[in-house]
């Protein structure tokens, strides 16, 4: 089986970019043991700080996020990065063409429950001259890579340098990653769903009414029963969807007026969207492709609908019609 070097090789990437590629992998690999390791590694439970979102960090966000920290800082190849985990971005080299995002442990309230988390990686070019928060603010369509790591039952690589999507199995004995999907394709009709269901009265109408007829299934003008699915880490959802298909979603919703969405642009939603596109998919807020947003901030946040290409399309179409003259739901 092919390697992870053989493949961007093979996929003739820029030097700089593969050794970069392939240092994020190896720290993936060092997540991965902490992961493995839980409670024996003491690495399970929560710290006393709290991130730039308000969240309490877990001692594995803090511990993964170094990790990636001082991976990078190791590498002459990025200026700068953000990540879900720091207040403002950290620059760590003068040279370097790249600038790298990243949710560290994706997911992190099932690392309690010894459930599916994972690692997002974005890598941006990085612009001449002084580094700030502004050079980072480019659209999804501007990456270059972008990838996750799943620690599930296998670790797994799902990896876009922009020639498709191709997922790699870690070997644990030997610590590479080995190609076992070549060309990702994310079937174009689905039957699956996966949104937070507890959040139904906090929604938009578009996504109110396309949910409702979902659940009407073959009574309904879908005249199609589906099966729902939640991992709630994005990782574990994104995944199913490029393995088996489906649409996923984090709407808009009213549940906190001040946060009306809940994942990350630049770290969460970019990523996936990229992933999701080059294995024939779709990723949109409802009313905008995700990859053609143009960042205002790091740690900004967005609707997401991504999945099978022609489910997406069906949601989207319950985005154009007027609900105004309808009674609120
Ligand atoms: O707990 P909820 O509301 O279901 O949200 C789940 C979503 O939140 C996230 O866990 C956010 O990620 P973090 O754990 O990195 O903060 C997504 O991965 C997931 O889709
Ligand atoms: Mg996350
Ligand atoms: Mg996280």
């Amino acid at each position: 089986m092919q390697t992870l070097a053989q493949t961007l090789k093979q996929q003739a990437v820029n030097p700089a970019l593969s050794q970069l590629l392939l240092t994020l992998a190896q720290s993936s690999v060092a997540i991965s043991q902490a992961v493995r390791h839980g409670a024996l590694a003491g690495v399970l439970g929560a710290t006393t700080q709290e991130n730039v979102q308000g969240e309490t960090q877990k001692k594995l966000d803090v511990i993964t996020n170094e990790m990636l920290k001082d991976a990078l800082k190791a590498e002459n190849t990025v200026r700068a990065l953000a990540s879900e985990e720091e207040d403002h971005i950290v620059e760590v080299g003068d040279s370097g063409e790249f600038l790298v995002c990243f949710d560290p442990l994706d997911g992190s309230s099932n690392i309690d429950i010894n459930s599916l988390v994972g690692t997002i990686f974005s890598v941006l070019p990085a612009p001449e001259g002084e580094i700030s928060e502004q050079s980072f603010l480019q659209k999804g369509s501007e990456q270059l890579a972008a990838a996750y790591v799943l620690y599930g039952p296998s670790t797994m690589l799902a990896l876009t340098t922009g020639q498709g999507v191709q997922l790699f199995t870690l070997n644990p004995e030997t610590g590479e990653y080995l190609l076992t999907n070549e060309a990702v394709s994310i079937p174009k009709d689905t039957a699956e769903f996966a949104i937070n269901m507890s959040n139904q009265r906090f929604w938009e109408a578009p996504m109110q009414t396309y949910i409702a007829d979902l659940l009407l299934g073959k009574i309904g003008p879908r005249e199609k029963s589906f099966n729902m699915r939640w991992i709630a880490a994005m990782v574990g959802d994104v995944h199913r969807v490029l393995s088996r298909g489906g649409i996923f979603t984090y709407p808009t919703d009213n549940k906190n007026p001040d946060k009306p969405y809940k994942l990350r642009l630049m770290y969460e939603a970019n990523p996936m969207a990229l992933l999701v596109e080059q294995a024939g998919g779709k990723a949109s807020t409802g009313y905008q492709r995700i990859l053609d947003i143009q960042p205002e901030q790091i740690h900004q946040r967005v609707a997401v609908i991504l999945g099978s290409a022609n489910e997406v399309d069906a949601c989207l179409e319950y985005h154009q019609q007027d609900y105004s003259g309808e009674p609120e739901l």
